[in-house]
This record gives structure tokens, sequence and C-alpha cells, in this order.
């Protein structure tokens, strides 16, 4: 094996996992450097993802643990990154549990019987750690070659699977998902609580088998006013995050658009909140408040610009992050498809570098 091939400048050891700059960022404590990890860093951006996946589903491919390690390590490999994320898709869990549906290239998850009427609840049973055993398989053979870089597991939020199961899809709007909230608060509670119970069962299954940290993904839950948020929604990924609580292990949250709802994402739970690119680093910590880690927020768009421009830019993002306790380095949503690979491992470098200084 030769250094290329595997993931370099990490401890190797479990004890030195815990003192990795990923989690010691997320703990707040002092780093060697700034940690960096890129949302959809595995995935299309990759030739070598491409390659691997020629011909299997994106849904088959994530029930195939060989399949799932190599492509979950690709990143890891090639750009060096502080952390590697478990290669799922947030619907998973839910396919796990007999919902029928699939992901459609250049589409996303499409959901074949959209879940509207309390009838349409049953379908929603609780998750059983037998369900993915793919997943508790996977994350062991990860942990092992990951050595000391930190695994997170990650899972969708309440909200955001319930959009896709409402709408049957993605949603510009997600009208049908504000129908059922407003116009039926009492099932709709009901369904982000069975959602919520699935979505804790998921992250326990990764955590048990290894999981360093959690993502709650909760994309689109920048569509909802503040008083909606807290009024219908953070109860059930609040019940998500206290699930997980007792295993110690920190608990991200990011949303997209959530600029005036970072304060109460992470009153929901969170050890570190995500935010994206339209609010500076520093205006995110001081909405999230004291006692939590921030991650990002890169434009994912500006790796499309010329290298100064990208050392420019994440300049911004360093600056913005200094003084600031416990900083992980992230785009604010995820790697776009065409993005050159190149400029994501000279990104690495460059955070690592300056950040060291
Ligand atoms: C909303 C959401 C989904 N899935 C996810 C979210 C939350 C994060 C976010 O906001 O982007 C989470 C996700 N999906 C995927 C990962 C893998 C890990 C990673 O590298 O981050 C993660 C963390 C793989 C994937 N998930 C998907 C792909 C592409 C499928 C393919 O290559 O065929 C990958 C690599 C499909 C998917 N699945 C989903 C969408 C919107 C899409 C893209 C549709 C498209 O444009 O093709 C739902």
């Amino acid at each position: 094996m030769s250094a290329n091939d595997r993931p370099t400048g990490q401890p190797s050891n479990p004890e030195d996992l815990k003192d990795s700059a990923f989690l010691r960022a997320c703990r707040r404590e002092p780093v060697p450097h700034t940690p960096v990890w890129f949302m959809r860093q595995a995935g299309r951006s990759l030739p070598e993802y491409r390659k691997l996946r020629e011909g299997i589903g994106m849904l088959d491919s994530c029930m195939r643990p060989d399949l799932v390690t190599e492509i979950t390590l690709q990143p890891v490999r090639r750009h060096g990154v502080d952390a590697a994320i478990y290669f799922s898709d947030i619907v998973v869990p839910l396919k796990a549990i007999g919902v029928e549906l699939d992901i459609k290239p250049g589409v996303g998850p499409v959901v074949e019987r959209p879940i509207r009427t309390r009838a349409d609840l049953e379908r929603l049973r609780p998750l059983e750690p037998g369900d993915v055993s793919y997943v508790t398989e996977a994350v062991r053979m990860l942990t092992a070659e990951l050595g000391g870089t930190p695994l997170i597991g990650f899972a969708g939020a309440p909200f955001t699977l319930a959009s896709y199961l409402v709408e049957g899809g993605p949603s510009r709007n997600h009208e049908h998902t504000k129908a059922l909230m407003y116009g039926d608060p009492e099932l709709w509670a009901d369904l982000l609580d069975r959602l919520a119970g699935i979505t804790a069962a998921f992250l326990k299954v990764q955590i048990e088998a290894g999981a360093s940290a959690v993502q709650l993904f909760d994309s689109w839950v920048g569509a909802l006013s503040p008083a909606d948020y807290v009024r219908s929604v953070r109860p059930a990924s609040a019940k998500v995050f206290d699930a997980v609580a007792p295993y110690g292990v920190p608990r991200i949250h990011f949303g997209v658009g959530t600029g005036e709802l970072l304060g109460l994402m992470g009153e929901a739970g969170a050890d570190v909140v995500g935010a994206d690119w339209r609010v500076p680093l520093d205006e995110a910590a001081r909405r999230i408040g004291p006692g939590k880690a921030v991650q990002g927020n890169l434009d994912p768009a500006v790796l499309f610009a010329p290298r100064e421009a990208v050392e420019t830019q994440a300049d911004r993002v360093l600056d913005a992050a200094k003084g600031l306790e416990g900083h992980i380095f992230n785009l604010g949503h995820g790697v776009l498809p065409d993005t050159d690979p190149e400029a994501l491992t000279r990104l690495v470098s460059y955070v690592h570098e300056r950040s060291a200084r």
C-alpha cells in the first residue's frame, strides 16, 4: 500500500482517534489545524466513484458493505480530509422499513405513494437494527480501515424526511408538506414523531457499530419561519438528539437557508451547528450562541473559480472563524457534481496550512 492509498496524517490507535483534529474541534478544544471535510465528498465529483457505481443503482450500492466502504474511503485517500462521511442516503432507513421509493439520477428520492393521511402512517413502522444489518457491517469494516480518521454517521431529520414522504419527491415550495403541517397539526406531530424514532434508531446503529460523530441533515427546514420551526419541527429533532445523547459522540445539525433558525437548531440539542454561506461565520456563531462549535461555510460554487479566488474566499471563512471555539471547515452545502476534484484537494491543503500557521 503506497502513502496515497490510505488515510494519512492521522493517529492510528483508538485512543488517538479521540484526539483527532475533527473530534477536538467538535468538543471546542484547541487543534493543530482547522479540520476539514465536505458534505457530499463521497460521490459524483470523483471519477473513481462513477466507475465503481457503473450499472449499480444508488440504493443498491448503499446496501453493499464492500461498495460503501470503498466509496466512503475514496475522498479520504484523495483529499486527505479530516473525517469520513458514511456513504448512504437519507432515505435508506425508510427503504429499510418497506417504504416504496427510489433515488432517480439527477432528480433525487421519489416515493411511490406519498404519505398524507392517518392510514398512510401505518406504513412507517419502527426501524429494527436487523433491517439495516448491512450498515452495521459497513461501519465496522470502515472503522477498521480508517484507523485514526473519524467516521461521521448521518441521517435525515424528521422535517426533511417528511417533505420527501408527503410531497412524493423533491419540492421547491413544500406545499403538500406545509398543508399537512398547518391543516392537521395532530397528524403532522404523529408523523414527525414516528420519523424521529426511525432516525434515532438509524443513528444508534451507526454509533454502536463505531461512528465517532453524527450529523442530522435538515436540509429543507430553512423553508420555515422560526415560530413554525419551534412549534412544529423542533420537538421531533430534539427527540432524535436526546436519544443519541447518552453515547457522548458529537452531534452536528445542518440545514440550508437556516440563517434565521441557527440558534433554535442548536437548542434542539446539537453540539455543532452547520451554516450555509449566506451568513458570515462569525455572525452565524453569534446566532448559535456559546457552548457550540460551528461548521462551514464556503459557497460550493466558489470551487469553480480560479485557485487564487478560492483561497481568498477560504481566507474569509477562516478570518471569520478567528477567535471562535471550535470551527470545522466545510462547504455551505454539498459538493456540486461538476466540481474539479483537484480543487477540493488543494482546498484541504490550503486550510490545513493556513490554519496551522
Ligand atoms: C437532501 C438529501 C438527500 N440525501 C442527502 C441529503 C442531505 C444532504 C443535502 O442537503 O445535500 C444526504 C446524502 N446523500 C448522499 C450522501 C453521501 C455521503 C456524502 O458524501 O456526503 C449524503 C450525506 C449520497 C447521494 N445521494 C444521492 C446521490 C447521487 C446519486 C447517484 O450518483 O446516482 C449521492 C451520491 C441522490 C440524492 N439523494 C438526495 C438528493 C437531493 C439526491 C441528489 C439527486 C441528484 O441530483 O442526483 C436526498
